[in-house]
């Protein structure tokens, strides 16, 4: 297949070869009919989100692998990493196995996270083709997989000796201000007063559970990444304990100033925070200290996130709507499209040791990414592919991708999808 006249993320323009899912040659001009003639149209990496959850096995009413993965094509995401809190939990080698079979029907390529509680088996967990260790809840979160401090100084050790990262929920529960609750919590859903989320799951409770991560994991050697960090403090504690960090496209964009009319669909942990932290986070996302934005895609139907701020699920979709939103801000001259290359694609690679995805260069896998730069639409739920069928980011405007592709594979082309190609990236020579 011959993609030509393509403008890279540096600039540029070139064509693109690809032979057996792999990128064969990059160079200004290749001989041959083409496939694809991109037309100056931009050529990215396949964005690799580390953070989602597709929800099955268990809660199929609010995700499925089918759609999650459709959303995550349509959004130009082509790996996703789906994390552990499902029915079964993947904490044994049963519930992982579940788990994969589930995963077979991706439509995008996939990692499969091993989780930790009180009865995990990791022996059997680190037989599989694991990801990663996590999220690792070390507060609770959406289901209630909250660890105390041994187990998780345990599950560190362990990760360490098998060569596996650990990912982090960096919430300390102790942190959190009960005194919140004595408000009075009127309304429901966007009627909600759900600013006390904010303020219940406190700054201070992020920054001391990053601390104590990086403390733990300081003894051992093992590699820890902090999931959604949400404040300067986390960031800051997270870079100056030698962990990596990602920023969720929500913590990057909205602010408890959207709670007024999110109400509790903008409830989800760790909450949003106020605009003066949601600024400083997007500077360390601009100036690249953040290493990576991943989506921390986490559905509920509007049915249940109809409720009061107290009883409303915690989490929001965010797979199909990350990667235009960031070109959004390519496309204002805000960050450079290097920039961005690199927080969805380039980043996740290396921090996770996916050597073959997140470039585009000869010898890569050919996860690829075609969009017209100059056309931005305004984010509207009802195109989206979420199950949940609802968005925290209406009316922003996003530049979405006209194609999508893995491994050369086309799994998505202007509204229309091709087959479920998705494969386990550890399955395949560590990938
Ligand atoms: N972020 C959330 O608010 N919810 C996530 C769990 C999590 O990532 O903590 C979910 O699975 O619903
Ligand atoms: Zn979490
Ligand atoms: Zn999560």
């Amino acid at each position: 297949m011959l993609i030509t006249n393509a403008v890279l993320p540096d600039d540029r323009e070139v064509d693109v070869r690809i032979e057996d899912g792999r990128i064969a040659a990059v160079e200004p001009s290749l001989d041959g009919v083409a496939d694809i003639d991109a037309d100056g149209k931009r050529l990215f990496p396949g964005a690799i989100d580390v953070h989602v959850h597709f929800r099955q096995p268990g809660f199929s009413h609010k995700e499925t692998w089918e759609t999650g993965s459709k959303s995550a094509a349509a959004g130009g995401v082509t790996t996703v990493v789906d994390q552990p809190n499902t029915d079964p939990a993947t904490t044994d080698g049963e519930g992982f196995d579940r788990k994969a079979e589930l995963a077979a029907a991706s439509y995008v390529d996939y990692g499969i996270n091993g989780g930790v509680t009180a009865d995990w088996s990791p022996e059997e967990l680190f037989e599989r083709p694991l990801f990663a260790l996590g999220e690792v809840f070390l507060a609770d979160s959406t289901g209630e997989m909250g660890i105390d401090a041994d187990l998780f100084a345990n599950a560190v050790e362990r990760a360490g000796a098998h060569d596996t990262t650990v990912t982090v929920h960096a919430e300390d529960a102790t942190l959190f201000d009960e005194s919140v609750k004595d408000m009075p919590a009127v309304g429901a859903g966007t009627d909600a007063n759900a600013d006390l989320w904010s303020a219940f799951r406190t700054p201070e409770a992020e920054q001391a559970a990053v601390e104590r991560a990086i403390e733990v994991a300081g003894d051992t050697g093992t590699d820890v990444h902090i999931a959604h960090t949400s404040t300067p403090e986390g960031i800051t504690a997270a870079k100056d304990g030698d962990a990596t960090c990602e920023v969720t496209t929500h913590h990057l964009f909205l602010s408890r100033d959207d709670l007024e009319e999110l109400g509790t669909h903008g409830r989800m942990n760790p909450p949003l925070r106020d605009e003066e932290r949601r600024r400083d986070v997007y500077e360390a996302v601009a100036d690249g200290t953040v290493d990576m934005i991943a989506t921390d895609h986490a559905p509920h139907t509007l049915d249940e996130k109809d409720a009061g701020i107290w009883e409303a699920p915690s989490g929001v979709p965010g797979v199909e709507t990350m990667l235009p939103l960031l070109l959004e801000e390519a496309r204002q001259d805000r960050f450079s499209y290097e920039r961005v290359r690199d927080l969805i694609a380039a980043n996740p690679a290396e921090t996770f040791g996916l050597a073959r995805k997140g470039r585009i260069e000869e010898g890569y896998d050919a996860d690829l990414v075609l969009f017209d730069p100059a056309e931005a639409t305004e984010i509207d739920a009802e195109t989206l592919h979420t199950k949940c069928e609802w968005t925290p980011f209406a009316g922003l405007p996003g530049v979405f991708p006209e194609l999508t592709m893995v491994r050369g594979e086309v799994v998505y082309q202007e509204g229309e999808f091709g087959d479920a190609v998705g494969r386990n990236v550890r399955e395949h020579g560590g990938q």
